[in-house]
């Protein structure tokens, strides 16, 4: 049987891929989509070619019924309440959007396992992010000292990135990056330092001309080590892994956060 999907966001950046790619995929059937703009029409219809018989709703609540998945590419002000709506409707979740914090997403994890219900979050559901994730990950184990650079574009509404936030959350497994002078501690503009998230320096460069890039550095004894992935203008790099995280988040309870990025290369 396949499953049924709602993509929200479906006449986004993101969520126009991701609703592109679930209508042709065999095990997966794209139900409903939900678009301010473009509520009341056909999904098809919304993107000035043929309908495909997919109603587009204007609120996610329309939306929810008879789906076993909703994929949400909207934005940060919205991905939590999206979340817990779909939740509460007893729909597993795929969030693409970012802004939500580990503390959010704890709170989401215990709402989502009294309903039984799962939810797969991904700051970056690119196999290049997805394995700079898992590099830093190793490095943080020998070299205790780190700090995050996320570079976007000018008119990235949010701060930090999701692929940033989820970066500097997932480093604090290991602990805290050790410092030699707390940051509350600098003279000057101690903003200069950058945000702490979960114990992490980062530091948002908001500029024309980048998508989405994410330096982690590490820094050792008279050496450093750097790793950088750099996302190019096109959203077909988060498709594989949103179809992935769709496919799996039914047999899921509470919150998983991040792909395994052995499952994802299998499917890329
Ligand atoms: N996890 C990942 O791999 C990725 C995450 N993102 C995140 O996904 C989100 C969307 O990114 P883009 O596709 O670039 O944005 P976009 O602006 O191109 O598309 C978002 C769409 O959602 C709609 N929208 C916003 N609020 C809504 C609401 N309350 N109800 C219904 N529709 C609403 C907008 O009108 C727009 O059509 C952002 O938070 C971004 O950071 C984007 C790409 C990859
Ligand atoms: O806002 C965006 O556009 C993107 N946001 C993501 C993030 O916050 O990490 C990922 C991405 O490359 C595009």
């Amino acid at each position: 049987m396949s499953v049924r999907v709602c993509v929200s966001g479906a006449t986004g950046w993101t969520g126009r891929a991701v609703a592109a790619a679930v209508i042709e995929a065999p095990d997966l059937e794209l139900v409903s989509a939900v678009s301010r703009s473009a509520a009341g029409s056909d999904l098809g219809a919304a993107w000035g070619q043929d309908t495909i018989g997919v109603p587009v709703h204007g609120r996610l609540a329309e939306a929810l019924d008879d789906v076993d998945v909703v994929v949400d590419y909207t934005s940060h002000e919205t991905i939590r309440a999206h979340t817990i709506q779909a939740i509460e409707h007893g729909v597993h979740v795929v969030v693409g959007s970012s802004g939500l914090s580990a503390r959010d997403l704890e709170e989401i994890d215990e709402v989502a396992r009294m309903a039984r219900v799962g939810v797969f979050a991904g700051g970056n559901f690119s196999l290049g992010a997805t394995v700079l994730t898992q590099a830093a990950l190793l490095a943080a184990q020998y070299l205790r000292t780190w700090e995050i650079v996320d570079y976007a574009s000018q008119n990235k509404p949010d701060a930090p990135s999701g692929t940033a936030r989820e970066l500097a959350e997932r480093l604090a497994e290991h602990g805290p990056p050790t410092v030699d002078r707390p940051v509350a501690d600098t003279g000057g503009h101690v903003e200069a330092r950058g945000a702490t998230v979960a114990g992490t320096q980062v530091h948002s460069l908001r500029l024309p001309s980048y998508e989405l890039a994410t330096e982690v550095i590490f820094g050792g004894a008279d050496e450093r080590l750097v790793i950088r992935h750099e996302s190019g203008h096109s959203a077909e790099k988060f498709v594989a892994g949103t179809l992935h995280a769709i496919r799996s988040v039914p047999g899921v309870i509470g919150v998983v956060r991040g792909l395994d990025p052995d499952a994802l290369a299998q499917q890329a």
